[in-house]
C-alpha cells in the first residue's frame, strides 16, 4: 500500500444486469454465487456504499494495514445498530471516541480522556478476561466439567440414536453458555437455545439486509432474543453480590465468567445503559457458538463417515486419557493439544467452513495495485476463497476442494535411542499458511479474541466424544429427519458471516464406553 496522489484509476466494477441492484441483490440473497465472480479486487454498490471485494494475497495484505488506516470499527458500529439493539445516542459516544483501539492514541486524539476512549478500553476487556492464558483456562476447564456432565446425562451404555448436528446444537450450546454467561440465564429463559439459533440464522440479513419496515422478520427474533439477555442482565444486577467473594470468581451463576461479569460492571461505569449490555451479551452468543458449534459437528463428522480415520483419531486421543487418584478417567489437556492429528482436522475443517468477510473501512485515501481506494470506501476480504485456493492448499491427489485429514502434517524422521541409527517417521502438526492464505479468526486488531478459547472447546469436545463412545454411521438426514441420499455440504446460506453448518444431519448410533 502506497500513497501516490496522481493516479486516478478505480478498480473496475462488478458487471451487473440492473445498475446498483442486481449485485446487492446477489450479494444479499446469494453469497455463495456471489463470492465465485471475485477476482483481484472488484468494486460495486451496496446499501449506497462503496464496497470493493478482495482476494488473492496480493490484494488481501493491504488489509492487514494499520487500523488507523484500515478501520475495523465502522463494521462493530453497524452490529451494535443491526445486532447489539444499540440506541443510536450510545452508538455515537463510540463513533466519536477517534482515539483507536491501542494503547497509544492515535496522533492528535491525545486529548480524549481515558474514561472516554471506548474503544480502547473495549479492547482491554478481551485481552485481560478473554484471551489471556489465564481466563482462556478458566473457560476451557468450566466448559469441560459442563459438557462431561452434559455427555454423561444424555448417553447410556445402551446403544441409541441421535442426530448429531442436533445434539451439539443443544447440549455444546448449553455448556457454552453456561460457561460463559452463568446457569441463571438458562433458567430464567428455557427457550433461549433455540431461540439463538433462530438468531444465527437471520444474524447475516440483519447486518447488511433490508431495514425493519421492509424486513420485519430478522429484527423480531432478535428482539426476542435480547429481551432475554435483558432479562438476564436485570436478575444478575438485583441478585449479585459485588462486596461478596464472587467478585473475582471464575465463574458465578448470575454472569457466569469473569469476562462476563467484568463487561457488565464496564458498561455501567461507563455510563452505558443495560440494553447495551444486553446486546453486548447477544453479539457475544453469536461469537461463541455461531462458529464453535459447526466446526465441532464437521470435525465428527469428518472423523465418524471414515473408519478407518475414526481408529486413527480414537487412538491418538486415548493418549490424552488418563487415570486421575480418584480412580476417574480424565483428560490431559496439555497432551491433548499436542497431538498432530485432531490439531490437523481442526484447521482443515476451519478453512473449509469457515466463510467470513472481513471488513474494513478505508480512513484515507489510498492505492492498491495503482487503483485509488477513496477514503470512506469498505473493503471485504473474504475468508473463503483464500481458504480454497488451489496454489496455496492443493495436493497431488488432495485438491483444496476436498477435506484431508494430513494436509497439516508433515513427517519427521526421529531415532528411538539416541545412539542408534534406527529411526522412525512420526507425523508433525505443521502450519505453514500465510496470513493472507488462512485467516478464519481475521485479522490485526480486531482478530477474533475468543480464538484461543475456541480451539480448545472444539477440541476438547471433538476428543470427549471419540474417546467415550463407540459410535456408528447410520445415515444423512434432511432438518426434517427424512432420509437424505447424498452427505453434509455448506449451507451457503451462512457465507461471508460465519461458520457454514452442514446443510444435512447425520443420524449416528453409539454408546458410551465409559
Ligand atoms: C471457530 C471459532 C471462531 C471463529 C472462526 C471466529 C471468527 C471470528 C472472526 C472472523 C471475527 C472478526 C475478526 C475481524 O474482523 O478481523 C471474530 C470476532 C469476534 N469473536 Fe470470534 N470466532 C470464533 C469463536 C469465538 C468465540 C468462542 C468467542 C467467545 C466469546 C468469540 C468472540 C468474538 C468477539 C467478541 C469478536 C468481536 C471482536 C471485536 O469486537 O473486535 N469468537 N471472530
Amino acid at each position: 500500500m502506497a500513497l501516490r496522489p496522481k493516479k486516478r484509476k478505480q478498480p473496475p466494477h462488478l458487471p451487473e444486469c440492473i445498475p446498483c441492484v442486481s449485485n446487492t441483490f446477489q450479494y444479499l440473497t446469494d453469497m455463495g454465487s456471489f463470492l465465485h465472480r471475485i477476482s483481484g479486487i472488484v468494486g460495486f454498490t451496496l446499501v449506497r456504499k462503496q464496497v470493493y471485494m478482495v482476494a488473492g494475497a496480493r490484494y488481501t495484505q493491504n488489509l492487514l494495514g494499520p487500523p488507523h488506516i484500515m478501520d475495523p470499527n465502522m463494521f462493530h458500529t453497524l452490529l451494535m445498530d443491526k445486532h447489539w439493539n444499540m440506541s443510536k445516542n450510545e452508538i455515537k459516544l463510540f463513533e466519536n471516541d477517534t482515539s483507536g483501539r491501542r494503547k497509544t492514541p492515535t496522533l492528535g486524539m491525545e486529548h480524549i480522556p481515558t474514561e472516554r476512549r471506548h474503544w480502547y478500553n473495549h479492547h482491554l476487556l478481551y485481552a485481560e478476561f478473554l484471551s489471556s492464558a489465564k481466563y482462556t483456562q478458566c473457560l476451557a476447564d468450566t466448559f469441560l466439567r459442563l459438557f462431561s456432565e452434559r455427555l454423561r446425562a444424555e448417553s447410556s451404555h445402551l446403544w441409541t440414536t441421535v442426530s448429531l448436528h442436533e445434539f451439539m446444537k443443544l447440549n455444546m450450546t448449553e455448556a457454552a453458555i453456561k460457561s460463559m454467561f452463568g446457569s441463571k440465564i438458562l433458567e430464567l429463559n428455557p427457550d433461549l437455545i433455540r431461540t439463538y439459533w433462530e438468531f444465527d440464522e437471520v444474524a447475516g440479513i440483519l447486518v447488511w439486509g433490508l431495514p425493519r419496515f421492509l424486513s420485519p422478520h430478522p429484527y423480531a427474533i432478535r428482539d426476542r432474543l435480547h429481551s432475554m439477555t435483558s432479562q438476564m442482565t436485570d436478575y444478575a444486577w438485583q441478585n449479585f453480590d459485588w462486596n461478596g467473594p464472587d467478585v473475582s470468581a471464575d465463574w458465578d451463576p448470575y454472569f457466569g465468567s469473569r469476562f462476563s461479569r467484568e463487561v457488565a460492571r464496564w458498561f455501567r461505569n461507563a455510563g452505558f445503559s443495560d440494553r447495551t449490555a444486553s446486546g453486548h451479551t447477544m453479539a457475544t452468543l453469536f461469537g461463541l457458538n455461531g462458529n464453535t458449534i459447526p466446526i465441532a459437528t464437521w470435525m465428527l463428522m469428518e472423523i465418524i463417515q471414515d473408519p478407518q480415520l475414526s481408529s486413527k483419531v480414537r487412538s491418538e486421543v486415548d493418549q490424552a486419557f488418563v487415570i486421575d487418584e480418584t480412580g476417574q478417567r480424565q483428560v490431559d489437556i496439555k497432551q491433548l493439544f499436542g497431538l498432530p492429528l485432531i490439531q490437523s482436522i481442526y484447521i482443515e475443517v476451519l478453512r473449509m467452513h469457515i466463510s467470513f468477510n472481513v471488513t474494513r473501512e478505508v480512513k484515507k485515501d489510498i492505492f492498491i495495485d495503482g487503483y485509488r481506494i477513496k477514503k470512506g470506501s469498505i473493503l471485504q476480504c473474504p475468508s473463503q476463497i483464500a481458504h480454497y485456493d488451489e496454489a496455496a492448499w492443493g495436493h497431488e491427489g488432495h485438491p483444496a476442494s476436498a477435506f484431508w485429514a494430513q494436509r497439516h502434517l508433515a513427517e519427521e524422521h526421529v531415532s528411538v535411542a539416541s545412539d542408534s541409527k534406527v529411526g522412525m517417521i512420526t507425523p508433525n502438526f505443521s502450519m505453514t499458511a500465510r496470513p493472507t492464505s488462512f485467516f478464519p479468526f481475521g485479522f490485526g486488531y480486531a482478530m477474533c479474541p475468543g480464538r484461543h478459547f475456541a480451539k480448545r472447546e472444539i477440541i476438547m469436545a471433538v476428543a470427549m466424544i471419540i474417546d467415550r463412545f463407540d459410535i456408528e454411521f447410520v445415515n444423512w438426514t434432511h432438518v426434517d429427519g427424512s432420509v437424505s441420499d447424498r452427505s453434509a455440504q455448506n449451507d451457503m446460506k451462512y457465507a461471508g458471516t460465519a461458520g457454514m453448518p452442514p446443510d444435512r444431519d447425520m443420524r449416528i448410533r453409539w454408546k458410551r464406553r465409559w
